[in-house]
């Protein structure tokens, strides 16, 4: 009834988002796994210098989902010494790796070290556990079968030795439905830890890692906002004509300045 009233008065009430960071070593497709969720299309080559952030509403189990994603620039992992407010500011992780590349494949350990680390000072004042840290472990590329070097076998078994919750093996390049699919797994890691733990808040030092993360981002990311009007997920590249405008098979995304 309230929510009725709401919409009649053209107040509905903002869904909290779910904030997702993507990471992993360079050209392991990050950036081409959150265009594909978004625009449903394959990009070939991307500017891989620039740290992306994208907000992107979605219907997913009927509900509407408010996504931000944090496409970590690969160069900037390794760099930036805003990469810790970064992961304190993110809900949840998407690591990415290349079937084809083993490098990738190990780097994903250290990368998830990094994000138990940080977690860590704002575990101790919730007392939440760093269980409590979705992650995802993602093997790309796998139409690139005839250059495996990791198998779905090891890959599995690292995720579940790194604790991640969950482990998906896509091909970005060949399949839209395996993109959705790690994404709709980030949104409901993320309902489930809402569930246990309702009263979970961002603690204080999330709220500065926030503050941090929105003036920096000013100067390192442009929030691009792509919407979805409720309905099937096959319409979803429909209804952002300002992401296609940018976006084409063929060229770059070209970013707002
Ligand atoms: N064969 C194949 N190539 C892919 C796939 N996903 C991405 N690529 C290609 O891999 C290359 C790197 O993709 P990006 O999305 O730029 O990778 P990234 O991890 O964002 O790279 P950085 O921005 O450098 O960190 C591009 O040439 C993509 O076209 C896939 O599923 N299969």
């Amino acid at each position: 009834m309230a929510s009725m009233l709401y919409n009649k008065m053209g107040l509905i009430p903002k869904q909290k988002p779910i904030r997702v960071m993507i990471m992993g070593q360079p050209g392991v497709g990050k950036t081409a796994l959150l265009v594909r969720f978004v625009t449903k299309r394959f990009i070939g080559d991307y500017d891989s210098n620039l740290e992306k952030m994208y907000m992107y509403q979605v219907t997913m189990d009927s509900e509407t989902v408010n996504f931000e994603i944090l496409d970590t620039a690969a160069y900037i992992q390794y760099k930036s010494c805003n990469m810790e407010m970064n992961m304190r500011w993110a809900d949840v992780f998407i690591l990415v790796y290349s079937i084809t590349d083993k490098c990738s494949f190990d780097d994903c350990s250290r990368l998830k070290f990094l994000i138990n680390y940080n977690k860590k000072k704002r575990r101790l004042s919730t007392k939440e556990h760093l269980s409590d840290v979705p992650v995802i472990l993602v093997g790309n590329k796998i139409d690139q079968q005839y250059d495996r070097m990791v198998t779905y076998a090891d890959g599995k078994k690292r995720s579940q030795e790194l604790g991640c919750v969950a482990f998906h093996e896509i091909s970005v390049r060949e399949d839209v439905d395996q993109a959705y699919e790690v994404f709709k797994e980030a949104y409901t890691c993320w309902k489930s830890m809402s569930y246990k733990n309702p009263k979970l808040k961002r603690s204080s030092s999330d709220n500065g890692a926030e503050a941090f993360f929105n003036s920096a981002s000013r100067f390192i990311s442009w929030p691009l906002v792509f919407g979805e009007s409720a309905g099937s997920s096959s319409s979803r590249s429909e209804d952002t004509p300002e992401f296609r405008a940018r976006a084409s098979t063929e060229g770059h995304v070209q970013w707002r300045k």
